[in-house]
């Protein structure tokens, strides 16, 4: 690969990249991160990376990278050459890309090749936060009822008198335990997974955890961790094989494993630390009492919003996010769901306009250098459609009101759970519960209700006229006349 490589001697070098414009050398571990993948570089790392350079302060923040999954020996082989150092490229959707190098993660520990010096830069007195993006799976907890899985095999090991961790509940509860014996304050689990409810979420797993090691650590952690909720976003995906090349050529860099992601991001941050935090509302965050109205704010209108797209979507053919979110019919839904439906379900959202909000998604979901699938989208609807936009739906007609567009979302689902699309092609339904889906829909063309009679989706709304009118009368469209008819005639209205 030609281009400079990216270490800290060679940053003096670079010219087609920004470059960190403080001295690396004065900034000590203050944060130990697990889960260092694509998200976190994007988005943490960048925003410390922001206070670095403007804050003094900031360099008691840096960041010590953890990997605990065998694939993450590749970031270790990645990072460890570049001291750390990495490129975020942000791509408008008008096609401007800005590639900087990130300087925030100034040490990165592959766990499984020195477990010890995991738990003893966790233990150490400068370390104050440790936070996570080790995804939904990470917190290790059954969807179904929400209890901490204590089964699980690594978590079985860690749970072992004497265990060297695996988990990071394991690693988490060892330190803390070393930091309580030394008489060394807690420090603040951080989640920034896209979870609802994060924070609770944490306080949950870990306490479950610690119970279950050693009861009375569990009993000091509850009084002395703190467990701040975060709503985050920003659309990371993984790095594509061509990235490395296109920065190279671009910026004259040759980076291991770069970052692409869109320039929109979000962090609303609960301000709950058990010992300090970074300055972060000088960089962007929204450091707040409660984050609750925010994450509604982004299950209602982003969340719900791609399945108010994808499901059309998928009928009419398309394959990819932005060519759907610029197809006047679908956009107009989108908008008009947004505005009309999830809008006035939210609660007051300090700080944010909404009309702005909303443009800035039908801006985002139309980059194309995203390159989102509808199929992704569409997957495993049957999670998604009852968290994100039923409540939309059972929330306006508690209020007495409508909400035609969401009800004809949902038609427009059931006729994808057939399995095919608008000109006959399949459509690959994947979802832990396709074939009952496939079933309901396939019996609602003789018993109109059969799809949505589905109480634990649906609840009670194959009771609630308000729903099931706007609902059959889409769905008999779509089937009639086409989806193409059946969608301009609802933006119509
Ligand atoms: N990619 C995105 O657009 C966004 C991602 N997020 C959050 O960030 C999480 C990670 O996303 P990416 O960085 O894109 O994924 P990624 O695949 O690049 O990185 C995931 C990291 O989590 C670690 N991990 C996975 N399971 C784990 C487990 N059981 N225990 C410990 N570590 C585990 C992996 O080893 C890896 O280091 C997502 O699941 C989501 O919660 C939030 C908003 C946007
Ligand atoms: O609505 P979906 O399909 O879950 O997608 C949400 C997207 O938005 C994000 O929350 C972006 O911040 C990502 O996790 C994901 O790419």
């Amino acid at each position: 690969m030609s281009g400079i490589a990216l270490n800290d001697t060679t940053l003096p070098e670079i010219a087609g990249a920004a470059v960190p414009a403080y001295h690396r050398g004065d900034i000590r571990t203050g944060i130990v991160h697990f889960g260092v993948g694509g998200f976190h570089r994007a988005h943490q790392a960048m925003y410390l990376d922001r206070l670095l350079a403007l804050d003094p302060d900031a360099a008691a923040w840096g960041i010590c990278g953890v990997g605990l999954r065998p694939a993450d020996a590749a970031m270790r082989d990645a990072l460890a050459p570049q001291d750390g150092l990495y490129t975020l490229t942000l791509k408008h959707p008008d096609g401007t890309v800005e590639t900087s190098v990130i300087g925030s993660i100034v040490h990165y520990l592959y766990a499984p090749d020195d477990p010890e010096a995991v738990i003893e830069t966790l233990a150490s007195p400068h370390v104050r936060i440790v936070s996570l993006t080790v995804t939904e799976g990470g917190y290790n907890f059954s969807a179904s009822t929400g209890e901490f899985d204590a089964e699980n095999p690594d978590v079985a090991a860690d749970l072992a008198p004497g265990a060297v961790p695996r988990t990071v509940f394991g690693y988490v509860a060892e330190a803390l335990r070393r930091r309580r014996d030394r008489q060394l304050p807690a420090f603040t689990v951080m989640s920034c997974d896209n979870i609802e409810g994060n924070g609770h979420v944490a306080r949950r797993t870990f306490l479950a955890f610690a119970r279950l090691a050693d009861p009375e650590l569990a009993q000091w952690m509850d009084a002395e961790v703190a467990f701040p909720n975060s709503m985050v976003d920003r659309i990371t995906p993984a790095t594509p094989p061509d990235l490395r090349a296109e920065v190279a050529q671009r910026s004259g860099v040759d980076d291991r494993w770069p970052v692409v992601a869109e320039p929109f991001t979000q962090w609303v941050l609960e301000d709950s630390f058990a010992s300090g935090r970074p300055a972060l509302e000088r960089v962007g965050v929204q450091v707040v009492d409660d984050v609750a109205p925010y994450e509604l704010m982004k299950l209602r209108l982003l969340n719900a919003g791609h399945q108010a797209l994808g499901h059309f979507a998928r009928l009419l053919g398309y394959e990819y996010v932005h060519d759907a979110a610029v197809d006047p019919d679908i956009r107009e839904l989108l908008r008009r769901y947004m505005q009309e439906e999830g809008r006035p379900t939210l609660r007051e959202v300090p700080g944010i306009d909404l009309d702005e909000y909303i443009d800035t998604l039908l801006d985002r979901f139309s980059n194309p250098a995203i390159a989102d699938t509808v199929a992704r989208l569409c997957q495993d609807a049957s999670d998604r459609i009852p968290k994100w936009l039923v409540p939309v739906i059972a929330a306006r007609l508690d209020a007495g009101a409508q909400a035609p567009l969401a009800a004809a979302v949902v038609a427009a689902w059931t006729r994808c759970s057939e399995g095919r699309s608008d000109d006959g092609a399949p459509l690959d339904i994947s979802d832990r519960l396709a074939g009952g889906l496939a079933e309901r829909a396939v019996r609602s063309r003789t018993e109109p209700l059969a799809f949505v009679e589905n109480t634990e989706l649906f609840g009670d709304l194959a009771d609630r006229p308000g729903f099931t009118e706007p609902y059959v009368a889409a769905l008999d469209a779509i089937r009639e006349h086409g989806t193409r008819a059946a969608l301009r005639d609802l933006v119509a209205r």
